[in-house]
C-alpha cells in the first residue's frame, strides 16, 4: 500500500443512517470511508480502487434471510481473498454471522454497535490482515525487547519470536486473544505480556481458571451478587468482571467451561454489560478478554461441546504457543536462566550446567513443557548440592524421585506421544500411591491439568473421587478454587 494514503474502508449497507454514522466514526478514527448501497455497487467499486477493509451488512432488502450477504462475501473473497471483511448483523442473527466467519469473514459485529469497540475491532483486523513487513518477519529478540516489555519470557526460537511479534502487534488494541498450547508451555506468561504491553497495564489482570469454577457458582463468581440474592449471600460481592473493569480478564482453561455457562459468558462479551445475581440494574464492564486452553477449541466446536458464537468472540487473534520439544534450541537458554533463578531463590551459590548436560536436557521429550523443565532443574539442584550440574546428576535425581534403581527408566520406544503420556502418569501414580499433588508435581503439571489427563486416559477417578489430601479413590475433595 502507498504509505501516504489513508486506509480506505468500504461500507456496504442499504440504510443511509448506518452509512452516515459509520462514515463519521471511520473519519474520526483516521480512515477514509467509502459508502455504497448493495452488492452490485460494492463489487464495481472494489474492482476500481484499492480498499483495505469492508464493513458489510447481511441483508439488502426487507425479505432476505442473509443469503444475499453471504453471496456478496463469497464474491469479495473470490475477487480479493486477502481483503478482510467485517460483517454487520442484527441482534438475533449471530448464527448467520458465524456462517459468514466460516466462509472467510474476518469477524462480525452486531447493530447497534459500540463506537469504541468497533474502532478497536477495525484496527485489530487491519493490523492482523497486513502482510508482515520484511522487518517484522526478521525481528530479532533484541529488536522486540527494545519495543516491548517481554521480561520473564525466555527464548529466541523463530516460533517464539513470531508469537512475541504478534503480541506486539495486538497488545495495544482491545481485540480478544485466544492462546492455544500444551500445559506448561507458558500460556499464562503470554497473557501477562499482552496485558503488560497494553494501555490497560495500570489496571488489573484478573485470572480465572474456568475448569475449576463450580458451575452453580459461575454467575456469582463472574458477575458478583447482592446481599440476600441467595441463602449464603450475606453481603454484596463484586465479581471478577467488575474487578477487571478497564483491565484484562484472563479466562484460563476456557475449553473446560460447560455449555450453559458459555451462554452467560457470551452475553457479557457481546455487549459488555452484565447483571449481578439478585440485582435488576445492568452494569457496564470495559474489559479486554484473553483466553487460553490446551484443548483444540475448533474441534470442541465441531463436536458440539463449545458454542460456535463464543468461539468467534474469543478468537479474533489466535496465538499458538509451540511445545518445548518443538523449540529445543531454547532449552539451554531456559535451563541457564531457571537454574540462576532457583539458586538465587534458595540463597545458594550461583549454579551452572555442564555443556553435555545441557545437550542431554535439550534431547528430552518434556511432555510437561517448561513447567516440567523447571521442576527437574530445581529438584536436581536441591538433591545434588553441587555448583555445576552434570548429566549424571539429572539421571540420579530422576531415579531418586521415582524411587527406581539405576537404569530403571521408562521404556517408551515405539509408543505414540499419547501412550507415553499415559504410561508416565500411570507410573507416577504408582510411585506416589495415587497422591495427586505429588504426581502433579513430579510430572510438572497443574492439578487441574493432571485431573483432565486422568479422565482422558481413564486412569484413577474423577476429581470428586479424590480425598481432601488429593489421593485418588476416596470420598469428596475439598473446595476447588476458581481463581488463582
Ligand atoms: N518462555 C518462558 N520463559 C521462562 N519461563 C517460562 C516460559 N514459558 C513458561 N515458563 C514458566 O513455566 C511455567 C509454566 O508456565 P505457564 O503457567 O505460563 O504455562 P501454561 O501454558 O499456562 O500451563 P497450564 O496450561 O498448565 O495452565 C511457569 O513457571 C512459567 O513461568
Amino acid at each position: 500500500m502507498d504509505s501516504s494514503r489513508k486506509q480506505r474502508i468500504l461500507i456496504v449497507d442499504d440504510d443511509s443512517a448506518v452509512q452516515v454514522s459509520l462514515a463519521l466514526l471511520l473519519k474520526q478514527s483516521g480512515f477514509e470511508p467509502l459508502c455504497c448501497d448493495g452488492p452490485g455497487q460494492a463489487l464495481a467499486l472494489l474492482a476500481q480502487q484499492p480498499v483495505d477493509l469492508v464493513l458489510q451488512d447481511m441483508n439488502f432488502s426487507l425479505h432476505t434471510s442473509g443469503e444475499e450477504g453471504l453471496r456478496l462475501l463469497a464474491d469479495i473473497k473470490q475477487a480479493q481473498p486477502a481483503l478482510p471483511v467485517l460483517l454487520m448483523t442484527a441482534w438475533g442473527s449471530i448464527a448467520l454471522a458465524v456462517r459468514g466467519v466460516q466462509a472467510g469473514a474476518a469477524n462480525f459485529f452486531t447493530k447497534p454497535w459500540d463506537n469504541t469497540q468497533l474502532a478497536a475491532l477495525i484496527h485489530a483486523t487491519l493490523e492482523t490482515a497486513a502482510p508482515p513487513s520484511a522487518s517484522a518477519a526478521t525481528l530479532s529478540r533484541q529488536a522486540l525487547d527494545a519495543q516491548f516489555d517481554f521480561g520473564g519470557i525466555i527464548g529466541e526460537h523463530p516460533r517464539l519470536l513470531k508469537v512475541l511479534s504478534t503480541i506486539g502487534q495486538v497488545a495495544a488494541t482491545r481485540a480478544p486473544v485466544l492462546i492455544l498450547g500444551e500445559s506448561g508451555c507458558g500460556k499464562e506468561l503470554i497473557a501477562d505480556a499482552i496485558h503488560r504491553n497494553s494501555p490497560r497495564a495500570a489496571r488489573p489482570i484478573v485470572k480465572i481458571n474456568m475448569g475449576a469454577i463450580t458451575p452453580s457458582l459461575f454467575e456469582s463468581e463472574m458477575f458478583g451478587h447482592v446481599r440476600g440474592a441467595f441463602t449464603d449471600a450475606k453481603t454484596d460481592r463484586k465479581g471478577h468482571v467488575a474487578s477487571a473493569h478497564e483491565g484484562t480478564l484472563f479466562l484460563d482453561e476456557i475449553g473446560e467451561l460447560n455449555r450453559s455457562d458459555q451462554v452467560k459468558l457470551l452475553r457479557v462479551l457481546q455487549d459488555q454489560t452484565y447483571q449481578q445475581v439478585g440485582a435488576s440494574r445492568t452494569e457496564r464492564a470495559d474489559i479486554r478478554v484473553v483466553s487460553a486452553t490446551n484443548r483444540e477449541l475448533a474441534s470442541l466446536v465441531a463436536g458440539g461441546e463449545f458454542r460456535e458464537d463464543l468461539f468467534y468472540r474469543l478468537n479474533l487473534i489466535t496465538i499458538r504457543l509451540p511445545p518445548l520439544r518443538e523449540r529445543r534450541s531454547d532449552i539451554p537458554l531456559l535451563a541457564r536462566h531457571i537454574i540462576g533463578e532457583v539458586s538465587a531463590s534458595y540463597g545458594l551459590a550461583p549454579a551452572s550446567i555442564a555443556p553435555q548436560a545441557l545437550e542431554w536436557l535439550s534431547a528430552q521429550p518434556w511432555p510437561g513443557n517448561i513447567r516440567q523443565l523447571k521442576q527437574t532443574l530445581e529438584r536436581t539442584l536441591l538433591l545434588v548440592g553441587r555448583t555445576e550440574l552434570r548429566q549424571a546428576d539429572f539421571i540420579a535425581a530422576e531415579q531418586h524421585e521415582h524411587g527406581g534403581a539405576p537404569g530403571q527408566r521408562l521404556g517408551t520406544d515405539g509408543m505414540t506421544l499419547e501412550q507415553v503420556e499415559r504410561h508416565m502418569i500411570a507410573h507416577a501414580l504408582e510411585q506416589h500411591q495415587g497422591n495427586i499433588s505429588r504426581v502433579a508435581k513430579t510430572l510438572g503439571l497443574s492439578r487441574t491439568a493432571l485431573y483432565r489427563r486422568l479422565e482422558r486416559h481413564g486412569l484413577g477417578g474423577a476429581p470428586d473421587e479424590a480425598d481432601g489430601n488429593g489421593n485418588l479413590g476416596h470420598a469428596a475433595t475439598g473446595a476447588r478454587m476458581g481463581v488463582r
